[in-house]
């Protein structure tokens, strides 16, 4: 008998992201901490979707499980219709740099290397000649406002700049699946709008999805859906936020 994967779970074939009975438990010294229960939520191609919730209610934890860079403890996560933790460490690796773009709260930009040549290691990675993959990524730059600093090294710039760097470098290869870490925090108002502008414009479509965690009431307007996060659990999922919060 064939089985159609893509329904296991009751995961819809159109979910960008499906998690099922997601748990995560960390381990310090004699004790276990459950950071995530249950969490089961399809993330919807197509849409910009926020996850919020106070400090510690775990959506770091939860979006790197999303992203497949953090085993959950419990249960499964398809990633456009892949098992994405069945995969042996080669292929989860290769599925990440195919699929997902990344804009985490620290840049982890390499310091010795200039700034376009940062915002073109995915596409270097993927094989792409390094010429090529530099215009590729100044082009991004131009879209960012930052074409002017691509020959200047990481600490050469300002935060802000720094920032729009990584997220020039998790937009180059236009990935399928956009996750990002507060990518508004360090921006003024206007330039946070306009990376929301940008990340709506490359990373929405029918076929991608972009995922943001963040505690920026200023582009709380902007999402398409909101789930809150509170200890773990999934307890709002809506187009705004509950009135309470
Ligand atoms: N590697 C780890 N080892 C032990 N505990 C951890 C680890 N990573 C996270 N935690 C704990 O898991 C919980 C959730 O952390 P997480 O970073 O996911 O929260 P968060 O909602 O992203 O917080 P913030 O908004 O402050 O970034 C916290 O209690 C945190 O202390």
């Amino acid at each position: 008998m064939i089985l159609d994967t893509t329904q296991i779970g009751g995961c819809a074939p159109t979910a960008a992201i499906c998690t099922r009975a997601i748990a995560r438990d960390f381990t310090a010294g004699e004790q276990t901490l459950r950071v995530l229960h249950d969490i089961n939520v399809d993330i919807r191609a197509g849409e910009l979707t926020y996850l919020v919730g106070e400090s510690g209610s775990g959506k770091t934890t939860l979006i790197s499980i999303m992203c497949g860079i953090l085993y959950p403890t419990e249960g499964d996560v398809r990633v456009f219709g892949t098992d994405i933790y069945a995969l042996d460490d080669t292929a989860l690796v290769n599925f990440r740099l195919e699929n997902i773009g990344f804009i985490f709260q620290q840049y982890n930009l390499i310091p010795s290397i200039d700034a376009a040549s940062n915002a073109a290691v995915p596409l270097i990675a993927r094989g792409m000649d390094r010429r090529e993959a530099r215009e590729r990524a100044v082009e991004m730059f131009a879209k960012l406002n930052i074409a002017d600093q691509a020959a200047k090294l990481p600490n050469q710039l300002s935060g802000g700049q720094q920032q729009r760097v990584a997220i020039a470098r998790a937009l180059v290869h236009e990935p399928r699946l956009v996750v990002c870490d507060e990518p508004t925090a360090a921006l003024d108002a206007k330039s946070g709008r306009r990376v929301m502008d940008l990340l709506r414009e490359v990373a929405v479509a029918a076929d991608r999805a972009c995922i943001i965690v963040t505690h920026d009431n200023r582009i709380f307007d902007l999402a398409d859906r909101i789930l809150v996060l509170e200890d773990g659990r999934l307890t709002h999922d809506g187009t705004d936020l509950p009135k309470d919060h």
